[in-house]
């Protein structure tokens, strides 16, 4: 395939939420971008000025020295976070184990040293907060170790595992910062703002977070396209905590609808792809409205590829990187039996009824199996296909108005339907419960996006299996598709080797394209869920 038609290709791919909204404002956007650019750089000067050149440099850490009670008062915001008793009397043998096991790395330029939380009774939260979280055994990894950062009012990357339970890892500290003395604060405005590439996160993410506010009396809302404004628009004046997409929420932010001046905790969900080209201007035109002076600001995410890290930079004031799991590399979670098989473009068809046979007949009829397309076209004929062999088949892309994608997207949820038809729309974030094979039918642009693809299931600790089908028209992914492969300890078909062993990693247009080399020696590292 020639340069051009993977250009080509890559433009007709579904991304239906980058929204008509940009095609609308990107001329506009780029006047606007050497002005917020100039901003950009002036606020990050801001950020920057009292920092010493030492604090810039990162320190790694894997052990969390002197086991004593630590008072820090909030970096950027005005929380504060006590290390509880309870923490602080656990030996240091027990917390350096817990790192080491989990494979925590923590890396703050202010070396604060803050222990992770080995248990909910660790952190002092709000009691509603508390008693919602204590539904779950602990808390994981990420949740573990970022929290006491986040609670500090500190910026905070964090990288690990699809399904490890990030939402949560950002929420919990988001909506304890609303209450004070067991009570909600006095209405100031949007103080929250979580950002995610698609409408069906979105609203996972507000599901999520009204599990906290409901007993708490605070307001969440959540704005998308592809519905009407006139609801959002009302909600907008009252909440204290707002999820959205991008689009939609320029659109409100353009009229007049949304004010995100009192925004101090912002997130970008999924991070590495709201840093993307196609919601760059976007992300930094919303980050441009809000609380620059105050912002604490959170990037989560399960892969953060070094293209998009410098950019990320520029919007954060001496973040700690929390990152569980070697997530410098691209790795995929390990609960999850990887099976790849290199086949002829035209044999794809037959193929995938002979999977479904495989992964939803007999003992496994009821099972779900959730299979990718790459393009809208193409999802639509293999509906058209499944549905002629027989099969109840659910869809998702960016073809199908909102209100089709939500009740598919439920159905499967609920169970209603146990095979789910999409495009990448649906690779990140979406946590569906029990779903228990993967098909890629066709392969992803990017190796990370496969990572998340795969990544819906073998959630909270549950194993899965992706069983992907690669052909010679993404002979350039093989490479990186290898290094996952072995990263996670899973066999690598011969014929995806003789692909060659370079890959050509997804290009960023500040950064240009990377090449990089297989590492066949790579040994797979273990990471445990609980
Ligand atoms: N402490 C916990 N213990 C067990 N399960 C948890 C815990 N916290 C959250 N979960 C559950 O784990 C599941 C996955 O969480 P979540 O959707 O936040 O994952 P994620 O890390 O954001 O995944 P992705 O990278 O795919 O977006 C959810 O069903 C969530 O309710």
């Amino acid at each position: 395939m020639s340069k051009d038609e993977i250009k080509d290709k890559k433009r007709k791919v579904d991304t239906s939420e980058v929204s008509d909204h940009k095609k609308k404002h990107h001329k506009k956007d780029k006047k606007e971008k050497k002005h917020h650019h100039k901003k950009d750089k002036k606020e990050k000067k801001h950020h920057h000025k009292k920092e010493s050149k030492e604090d810039e440099e990162e320190s790694k850490e894997t052990t969390i020295e002197a086991p004593v009670e630590i008072e820090v008062e909030g970096a950027a915001t005005d929380s504060g976070y006590v290390q509880n008793k309870a923490l602080t009397a656990v030996p240091q043998s027990e917390v350096d184990e817990f790192l080491k096991e989990n494979e925590v790395v923590i890396e703050d330029p202010a070396k604060l040293n803050l222990r992770p939380l080995l248990s909910f009774s660790h952190v002092s939260l709000n009691k509603e907060i508390q008693s919602e979280i204590a539904k779950f055994p602990k808390p994981t990894p990420i949740q573990a170790a970022s929290w006491p950062y986040l609670l500090s009012g500190r910026d905070v990357i964090g990288v690990a595992e699809t399904g490890s339970g990030k939402t949560f890892a950002f929420g919990v500290p988001a909506v304890n910062a609303l209450v004070q003395d067991g009570k909600k604060k006095q209405y100031a405005g949007i103080k929250v703002l979580a950002i995610s590439p698609t409408r069906e996160l979105a609203s996972q993410i507000y599901d999520n977070l009204i599990i906290l506010t409901d007993k708490l009396g605070l307001e969440c809302c959540c704005v998308y396209g592809g519905v009407p404004k006139d609801d959002q628009r009302r909600q907008l004046k009252k909440s204290d905590i707002v999820v959205a997409t991008p689009g939609r929420l320029l659109d409100l932010l353009q009229e007049g609808s949304v004010d995100l001046s009192n925004v101090n905790y912002l997130v970008l969900d999924e991070a590495d792809r709201m840093l993307e080209k196609g919601f760059e201007d976007d992300i930094k035109r919303i980050i441009g409205e809000t609380n620059s002076k105050a912002r604490q600001t959170l990037m989560f995410t399960a892969t953060w590829p070094k293209e998009v890290r410098e950019l990320a930079s520029t919007f954060m004031n001496k973040p700690v990187k929390v990152s569980i799991g070697n997530r410098d590399e691209l790795t995929a979670n390990k609960r999850i039996t990887q099976i790849v098989e290199v086949i002829d473009q035209r044999g794809k068809d037959r193929k995938l009824l002979e999977l479904l046979k495989k992964y939803q007949s007999g003992p496994k009829k009821n099972e779900k199996v959730l299979i990718f397309c790459l393009y809208k076209k193409e999802a639509a004929r293999v509906e058209r296909n499944l549905q002629y062999n027989g099969y109840k088949v659910s869809a998702i892309h960016g073809d199908l108005t909102q209100q089709q994608r939500t009740q598919a997207l439920n159905e499967f949820k609920a169970g209603k339907s146990n095979l789910l038809l999409a495009t990448d729309v649906a690779a990140r974030g979406l946590d569906i419960p029990n779903v228990k094979t993967v098909i890629n039918l066709t392969f992803p642009l990017t190796v990370e996006d496969y990572v998340h693809r795969i990544g819906r299931t073998g959630r909270a600790g549950q194993t899965g299996t992706a069983h992907t089908l690669f052909t010679d028209i993404e002979k350039h992914l093989a490479g990186g598709l290898v290094n996952v492969l072995n990263g996670a300890n899973q066999p690598v078909p011969e014929d995806l080797i003789k692909f060659g062993t370079h890959t050509k990693k997804k290009e960023h247009g500040a950064y240009g394209a990377f090449y990089k080399d297989v590492d066949m020696s790579k040994k797979p590292k273990k990471i445990t869920f609980d």
